[in-house]
């Protein structure tokens, strides 16, 4: 207790700004669910700690001694379940209506020839994934958070297979996501990334930078890849005529820096706490290596928004050692 007072009387904010979510069926003693994180993601020593006070960054309110830290569904103690459960539910219906209003507006601008349709598309690709993630604080530190908010890709999931069978129709989704118009066009690259969306937020969530990275590589790598390489992919790659240096530049850099910039959100709230050096090494490979993934001359077989992400995930697995 003694080195949690120390460390809870030094670094009160920081002491307590390690939200944890141990899963509802953890096996492990009480003891040890105070952390799902490995020790490398908490290597400097005065950075993390599971006593003291604990705050969420959007928790209602504080709880004090390691005994509170486990209660409830989260790592910490919520004003009760049906307080996460509420929290939740309104974080839910917020972003899917955040989700349709993002949509709305870009074929809104591209109906109006305010911006050309396959910016749009790529800007919606682009801004869709990175601002679901960005809303994942806003969901409560309950176990069952990343289910809640997994429901947001998962709505958008049901509409694009409802309207890419045409059972009916939504001219604004078919203009905004689509490159030539056509309904079943909603089944292949958009479809699969809500999958990678819903994978990402179940399997990695806020705990760890696997998913964070994966979906930073596919929104903000693969979408500027196609604005670059459109306007300025005049020297195209041997193996791949389809795909230029331009491009994939872009995407290896952007990639990189939108990912480091979606850790540093985290890290800045208190989810993970990185060693920046290793961690720009470790994002800078993820990078080069989905980059490289892109640039097959695959997409034939497998769309983008698989094999990248894909390829992030494994690497990025492999590098933070999940
Ligand atoms: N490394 C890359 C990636 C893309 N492009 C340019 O962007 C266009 C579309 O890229 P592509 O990856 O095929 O688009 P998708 O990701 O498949 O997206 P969508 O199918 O939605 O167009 C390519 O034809 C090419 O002109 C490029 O020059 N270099
Ligand atoms: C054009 C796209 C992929 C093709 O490469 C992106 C499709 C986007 C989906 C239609 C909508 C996805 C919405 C997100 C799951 C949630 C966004 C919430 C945020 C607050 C805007």
């Amino acid at each position: 207790m003694q080195a949690c007072a120390t460390m809870s009387r030094v670094l009160p904010t920081v002491a307590a700004v390690a939200p944890v979510t141990h899963h509802p069926h953890s096996v492990l003693p009480r003891h040890l669910r105070l952390s799902n994180l490995p020790p490398s993601l908490t290597a400097t020593t005065h950075t993390r700690t599971f006593c003291g006070r604990f705050f969420s960054p959007f928790n209602f309110r504080p709880v004090s001694g390691p005994e509170k830290a486990t209660a409830g569904l989260g790592g910490f103690d919520v004003i009760g379940d049906g307080g996460s459960m509420l929290q939740d539910a309104g974080a839910t219906a917020l972003v899917i209506a955040g989700a349709y209003t993002l949509v709305s507006t870009f074929n809104f601008l591209s109906e109006r020839k305010l911006i050309e349709q396959n910016l749009s598309r790529k800007l919606v690709h682009i801004l869709s994934g990175l601002l679901f993630m960005a809303s994942w604080p806003i969901f409560s530190t309950s176990g069952w958070a990343r289910y809640f908010a997994s429901v947001v890709p998962l709505t958008n999931c049901l509409r694009l297979v409802i309207h890419g069978l045409s059972f009916a129709t939504d001219e604004g989704l078919i203009k905004s996501v689509t490159r030539e118009g056509r309904p079943e066009e909603l089944l292949r690259g958009p479809l699969y990334y809500v999958l990678v969306l819903i994978l990402s937020a179940v399997l990695f969530w806020r705990e760890s930078p696997v998913g964070v990275i994966s979906v930073a590589i596919m929104c903000g790598g693969d979408g500027i890849a196609d604005i670059v390489g459109r306007r300025f992919g005049s020297t195209k790659i041997p193996y791949n005529k389809q795909k230029s240096w331009a491009g994939s530049l872009s995407m290896f850099v952007l990639g990189s820096l939108v990912s480091i910039g979606m850790l540093y959100y985290f890290s800045a709230l208190g989810y993970f706490h990185l060693d920046w050096v290793s961690t720009v090494e470790k994002v800078a490979l993820v990078s080069l290596v989905a980059t490289m993934v892109e640039s097959l001359p695959i997409t034939g077989m497998v769309d983008d928004n698989i094999s990248v992400p894909l390829a992030s995930m494994i690497v990025a697995s492999l590098a933070f050692g999940y």
